[in-house]
């Protein structure tokens, strides 16, 4: 498969250069030539198929001939060694959880396959790479881990201070070896931006190989879109009209729902579900789009006031704004929403949910009000204990730490703390 760069200036890429570079050398996001849909087969049979079967067709054509069949099956099975629950929640909501993997975020999938697929391009070790991460909380955690040890890979994280949980921070700074935690003064999108800065900045890239772990990465991304297929695969015996609601931050995992449903899998409707950082669901209402600077909520993973993967979904809509629409809604929700989510999940449904989820679950009240024949899943994106204090504060219970907290409640934080862009430069450059 060859990539397009979003911004049209640059040479298209193969899977391996896309992964190898992460963005295009004229800024723009890589996107695939062609999406060729699955035989109709595929989705009627799919619950005869194991989660690695699935993502096995699901992802195939995007990384050939780049990497072997064997050696993709080998990757895949690794990536998805954990279980994808799905939780019924009330007559027409169900949760899809999405944290049972070693960082306890849904990112661990995307970060498993990227490090992977790195590995397997720089087995021979020619070049040393830098990965350059930008995380509101969770990306951080999930990239120091699968990327933990990898030969020739070194992990820079910039994260905003003090906008983070405790247990994501130790996530994030605590792992040593080839990973390092730069702790920014600012927020999220500052972080973004200057990972993006240092992509265009020759007198970096001329010495050093950088690419992306976020979702702006292809390998980083389209692994997410093998979440709507197990969610489908789990529901669609019961339930003929199944709409998603993603808790949406950076917009790549709702985005890769949408290349999900561009393969072929039936799903009737996104849902954006939106913290106060509400740009995309302002522009569903308003047609006009307009980033802005992000403010701090307790669903802390999604606050970004520019959305990067923003642009594929136009791609994928041709910017058709009345056809979006037709595939997504959007909607806000503030923090004592929130809270209030998290209470009657507990109170009414004996479910424990973390913010995002609880975004997400206010997400398909909101659609099924009226759209009463749908059956709305919404993603339990993080475990309710990386936010330990929210939760138990809000639901006033203790909850449990499962092993993958407990191992990280009790280490040393380490991180630099930088100020500017001038300083991400000269680490880079130094180290
Ligand atoms: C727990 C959690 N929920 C939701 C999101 C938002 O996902 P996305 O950035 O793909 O929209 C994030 C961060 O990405 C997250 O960490
Ligand atoms: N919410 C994310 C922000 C970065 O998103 P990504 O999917 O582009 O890596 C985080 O937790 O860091």
């Amino acid at each position: 498969m060859n990539y397009y760069s979003l911004n049209r200036k640059a040479n298209k890429a193969s899977f391996k250069e896309a992964v190898i570079k992460g963005i295009a050398p004229d800024k723009g996001l890589y996107f695939p030539e062609s999406i060729t849909p699955l035989p109709e087969s595929f989705f009627e049979t799919i619950d005869t198929l194991s989660h690695t079967e699935i993502a096995f067709e699901a992802i195939k054509q995007f990384v050939e001939p780049d990497i072997p069949e064997m050696v993709l099956k080998e990757i895949i099975k690794e990536t998805l060694s954990f279980d994808f629950p799905i939780v019924n929640i009330s007559e027409h909501i169900s949760t899809l959880e999405l944290f049972h993997g070693p960082t306890m975020a849904f990112k661990d999938v995307g970060a498993r396959f990227m490090a992977r697929c790195l590995g397997y391009f720089n087995k021979d070790n020619m070049n040393e790479v830098t990965v350059l991460v930008a995380t509101s909380g969770d990306t951080g955690g999930a990239v120091a881990n699968g990327f933990l040890g990898v030969k020739g890979v070194k992990v820079v994280i910039l994260y905003p201070s003090g906008k983070v949980s405790g247990i994501q921070e130790k996530q994030l700074t605590t792992l040593g070896q080839n990973i390092t935690a730069l702790e920014v003064d600012g927020v999220f999108d500052d972080c973004q931006d200057m990972v993006k800065q240092a992509f265009l900045d020759t007198d970096i890239t001329d010495h050093i190989q950088l690419t992306s772990a976020n979702s702006i990465n292809v390998a980083r991304w389209l692994p997410q879109l093998f979440y709507f297929m197990f969610a489908y695969k789990a529901l669609h015996i019961e339930y003929q009209d199944i709409v998603f609601s993603v808790p949406s931050g950076n917009f790549g995992n709702i985005c890769a729902g949408m290349m999900a449903q561009q393969l072929g899998l039936p799903i009737n409707h996104f849902i954006a579900s939106n913290n106060e950082n509400n740009i995309v669901t302002n522009y569903l209402n308003s047609q006009s789009y307009n980033p802005k600077p992000s403010v701090q909520t307790i669903s802390n993973a999604m606050d970004v006031g520019n959305p990067s993967n923003f642009v594929r979904i136009q791609e994928i809509y041709k910017n058709n704004f009345h056809e979006l629409k037709k595939n997504l809604s959007g909607f806000s929700f503030t923090d004592a929403q929130t809270r209030a989510a998290m209470k009657e999940l507990y109170t009414k449904y004996n479910y424990i949910a973390d913010p995002h989820g609880a975004v997400g679950y206010l997400g398909c009240k909101a659609f099924l009000e009226n759209n009463h024949q749908s059956h709305c899943v919404f993603l339990e994106t993080a475990h309710p204990t990386k936010f330990l204090d929210v939760v138990e504060e809000t639901v006033d219970t203790q909850v449990p730490l499962p092993k993958q907290i407990q191992d990280v409640m009790d280490k040393d934080k380490h991180s630099i703390k930088i100020a500017s862009y001038e300083d991400l430069k000269n680490y880079l450059l130094m180290s």
